[in-house]
């Protein structure tokens, strides 16, 4: 378990953590979000003591850091796959840490084993490519056989196949009931590896929920139908008390809408459908939308160089049209009262 309370940490007038308060707990991962500058590495590493907290703490099993004796059997992380010395060996790099912390010799082998990189492990790590510094930085973490471990944008450099393996070892490592704590930039990756998720914006907490949670409230979610007779089930819809947004490809969306309800009063009114699906943002969309308001490093468009930013997540009206009744009233618009509602 990592504990933080009320740690702060300013550079200059610069404040970079912001009281932030929580705990990672054990058998879960924690993944830890943030947009560019939020602060997640300046945290990291004030848990592990490279930096000092200008106020609060953070105890690693009930223990400040630098109370830990042999501290990488207590905490391994990944957090500048670089760090390690570039004339040394992978083997070597590895060898000087577990001496320094009294982890026997035979775990090197282990460790190097079980990141693959057997056959280079006599081989200098300034030859490495990122993905293999990434492993070798990895091996070190998990050296001590920690309970607790911390990997800052792991996937960084891996190819899918890499990017796979660490997945499933972080997922193994917690379901062994150790605490893994996990920053990435890479949505896509953090919706399938984390449970639990820590957001944090201009140093702030943002958010301390499990990832379903998290995507639940922030973001829309609600049902599409598509149909040939779209006219007839709007009209049903409507009957029913229920709100209908038409999109500009002619589906019908229903926020919040049962599907299974749906579905039925289409069968009762013999309408044929050629979609019924439920729809939830992606953990990118939720993301988008929580921090919208921190998000302190902008891209600008008019450089001429690459795409456009994308546009922000949009949960309202604006791309679609309001749909019209037959009177001009807008279907939307009328009362749940009339109808059984969804
Ligand atoms: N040594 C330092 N001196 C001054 N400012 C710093 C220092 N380290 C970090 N900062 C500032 O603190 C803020 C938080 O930086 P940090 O690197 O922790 O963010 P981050 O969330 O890890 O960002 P990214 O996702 O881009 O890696 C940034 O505004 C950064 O410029």
């Amino acid at each position: 378990m990592i504990e933080l309370a009320g740690l702060t940490k300013r550079f200059g007038s610069k404040t970079a953590v912001d009281d932030l308060s929580f705990q990672v707990r054990p058998g879960v991962v924690t993944g830890f979000l943030g947009p560019n500058g939020a602060g997640k590495s300046t945290t990291m590493r004030m848990m592990l003591d490279l930096d000092n907290p200008t106020s609060g703490s953070v105890r690693i099993d009930g223990r400040h850091y630098r109370d830990l004796d042999e501290p990488l059997k207590y905490i391994g992380a990944l957090l500048d796959a670089k760090s390690m010395h570039g004339g040394r060996s992978a083997y070597n790099n590895l060898l000087c840490l577990a001496q320094s912390n009294r982890i026997p010799e035979r775990r090197v082998a282990e460790v190097l084993d079980t990141v693959g990189l057997t056959a280079v492990a006599k081989k200098k790590s300034k030859g490495f490519s990122l993905g293999m510094g990434q492993r070798l930085g990895i091996a070190s973490a998990l050296l001590g056989d920690p309970e607790i471990l911390m990997f800052d944008e792991p996937v960084n450099g891996l190819d899918p196949e890499g990017i796979h393996w660490i997945r499933n070892l972080m997922k193994a490592l917690a379901a062994e009931g150790r605490t893994i704590f996990v920053s990435s930039h890479l949505m896509s990756e953090m919706a399938l590896t984390a449970d639990h998720l820590i957001v944090i914006g201009q140093g702030r907490l943002l958010a301390d929920t499990s990832m379903a949670d998290f995507i639940r409230q922030n973001s829309r979610s609600f049902v599409r139908l598509r149909s040939p007779q779209w006219e007839h089930l709007l009209d049903v819809l409507a009957r029913n008390g229920i709100t209908v947004t038409q999109t500009a490809d002619g589906a019908l969306e229903v926020d919040n809408g049962r599907i299974e309800r749906l579905g039925e009063l289409a069968a009762q009114h013999q309408i044929v459908l050629h979609e019924l699906s439920g729809q939830q943002a992606s953990l990118e969309e939720a993301f988008m939308q929580m921090t919208a308001g921190s998000v302190e490093y902008h891209a600008h468009s008019d450089t001429g160089h690459g795409p456009p930013p994308a546009p922000a997540p949009n949960w309202g009206e604006s791309y679609r049209t309001k749909v019209q009744g037959p009177a001009g009233n807008i279907t939307a618009e009328r009362s749940a009262s009339d109808g059984e509602g969804v």
